[in-house]
């Protein structure tokens, strides 16, 4: 149990989770070959995110003594993942204001209400992108380069916004995006999503890292409501299948493999927070200058090693050994990989992972202007799927009338989480009402009745220059 290793937290007795495994260090701390400072900095805790990148695989078997081995962590991998997130997340002081959910007007107060009503380590983990945040930012900007083309005088009088996603029907062509750490944002976590979007039959493509579980999530589905599940390969690949296995038996319609975080991002926004980076100095203070020890990896370290050994043939042939239903592949960064899912039958999902993994990452505007440019014809024959950087209903017109067939909205709606059932339902009908106003004053009714004529994108390439100074 975690809480019987987290007693084990001293020289005296450093108990350390690896890989799933509890470990007793105590008596291998002096030899440890990076020193016991850094070991003891994870006694009583899970080190297996710290440990892989700097060990060889046999490190283990070839150092420690098998009595070292006190057997596995006796835990689900969700729920132990779950506890860790929470607890690292310092309650937050009793709000003296709150800011209220009728006083958001637009996608982007939620953030203004999650800056003041959330916990400060639950905003840096979703607010957080690599590195320098520029590719965070430049999501959001390089939609804002597109610029529309409207049409006047053509009748406009029943908006219909309703649209299929890998082949099953929902009302609204954007959906909410599988992001981890649900109850970051609200006690009761991703099941307020999953019922707000029934309300709006409104996909939720659910993550498998949610802090809800599965069955809690399939279970608070409303009648007839479809689900799609988000997936991870985890180094255990057997864990995956019945991970899958399971999300079939409950009936989620649709899977994506995420492919573009087999490492975890450098977060820095989440990592810096509650470092105290100042220490008070007097004669004969220790020189620590040797000290190259990093603080852990924030929020985002807490993740189960994911499979990062697959190629396109054995990624597609494993998943299609698991399922029939549509997949989709999330994180496709250039065209030619957009071209590898067509080739295999699967449908492009067009991220950067909301600019958390590889600073310097294209947004999906630039993929998807690749794909128009180069293959054009992967957009008649999957369904590109585009996120990253969306907080206007009028963002999302653009992508459509570009090609793709579905925005996934990831910040917005975490935000919004924190408001409960509520603030979903609210974000929601804020991009439905935004999007309806832009199809109007496009002269449109319907989005198959978009196409590129309606927009502009020739002033991206002039700002891509700028994109460094952001
Ligand atoms: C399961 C117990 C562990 C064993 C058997 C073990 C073993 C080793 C070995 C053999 C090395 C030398 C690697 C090399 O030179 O290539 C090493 C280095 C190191 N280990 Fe561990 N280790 C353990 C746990 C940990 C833990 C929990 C941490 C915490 C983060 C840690 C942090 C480090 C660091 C920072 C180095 C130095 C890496 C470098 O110099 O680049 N180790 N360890
Ligand atoms: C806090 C957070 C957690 C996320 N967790 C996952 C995840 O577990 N799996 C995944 O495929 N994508 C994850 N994402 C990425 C989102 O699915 C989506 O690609 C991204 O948030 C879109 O960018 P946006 O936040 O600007 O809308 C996460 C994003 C955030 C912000």
């Amino acid at each position: 149990m975690l809480s019987e290793v987290e007693k084990h937290s001293s020289n005296r007795s450093c108990w350390v989770i690896i890989q799933g495994n509890v470990y007793d260090l105590t008596t291998f701390l002096d030899v440890h070959p990076g020193g016991a400072a850094i070991i003891l900095k994870y006694a009583g805790k899970d080190a297996t995110a710290v440990y892989e990148p700097l060990h060889p695989s046999d490190a283990i078997t070839k150092h420690l003594t098998p009595e070292s081995k006190l057997g596995p962590l006796v835990q689900t991998p969700a729920l132990s993942a779950q506890e860790l997130v929470l607890k690292k997340v310092q309650p937050a002081a009793p709000l003296k204001k709150r800011f209220k959910l009728s006083a958001v007007v637009s996608i982007g107060d939620f953030e203004r209400a999650a800056n003041q009503n959330l916990a400060p380590q639950a905003l840096a983990f979703i607010q957080a992108g690599a590195d320098d945040e520029a590719a965070k930012r430049w999501n959001e900007r390089s939609w804002r380069t597109v610029r529309f083309r409207p049409r006047v005088l053509r009748p406009v009088n029943n908006i219909d916004l309703s649209t299929s996603i890998l082949g099953t029907r929902f009302s609204l062509p954007f959906f909410i995006s599988p992001a981890g750490g649900g109850k970051l944002a609200h006690p009761q976590g991703e099941v307020l999503m999953t019922r707000a979007a029934a309300r709006r039959n409104v996909l939720h493509w659910v993550c498998n890292m949610a802090s809800c579980t599965q069955e809690e999530i399939a279970s608070s589905r409303g009648p007839d409501q479809s689900i799609f599940w988000q997936i991870y390969a985890k180094t255990d690949l057997t864990a995956s299948e019945h991970e899958i296995k399971l999300a079939i038996q409950r009936g989620f319609k649709g899977f994506a493999l995420t492919v573009d975080a087999i490492r975890a991002g450098n977060r820095e926004r989440d990592v810096r927070h509650g470092i105290e980076e100042f220490e008070e100095v007097s004669e004969g203070t220790a020189d620590n200058s040797d000290d190259f020890t990093t603080p852990d990896g924030g929020i985002s370290a807490i993740r189960a090693p994911v499979y990062s050994s697959f190629d396109w043939d054995s990624a597609i042939s494993w998943l299609r050994s698991q399922t029939d239903l549509p997949i989709a592949i999330k994180g496709i960064q250039c065209w030619e990989d957009a071209a590898m899912c067509m080739k295999y039958n699967v449908h492009p999902w067009l991220s950067n992972h909301g600019g958390r993994q590889l600073d310097g990452a294209p947004s999906s505007l630039e993929t998807l202007l690749e794909i128009r440019k180069n293959c054009p014809e992967i957009l008649s024959r999957c369904d590109v799927i585009v996120d990253g950087g969306f907080n206007r209903g009028s963002d999302i017109v653009k992508a459509l009338a570009l090609g793709a067939k579905a925005v996934g909205i990831g910040r917005p709606f975490l935000f919004a989480l924190s408001f409960g059932e509520a603030g979903i339902s609210k974000a929601i009908g804020t991009f439905k009402k935004e999007i309806e106003t832009t199809l109007a004053l496009l002269g449109v009714e319907t989005i198959a009745q978009l196409d590129p004529t309606y927009v502009d994108a020739s002033s991206l390439q002039y700002s891509q220059a700028l994109r460094a100074l952001l």
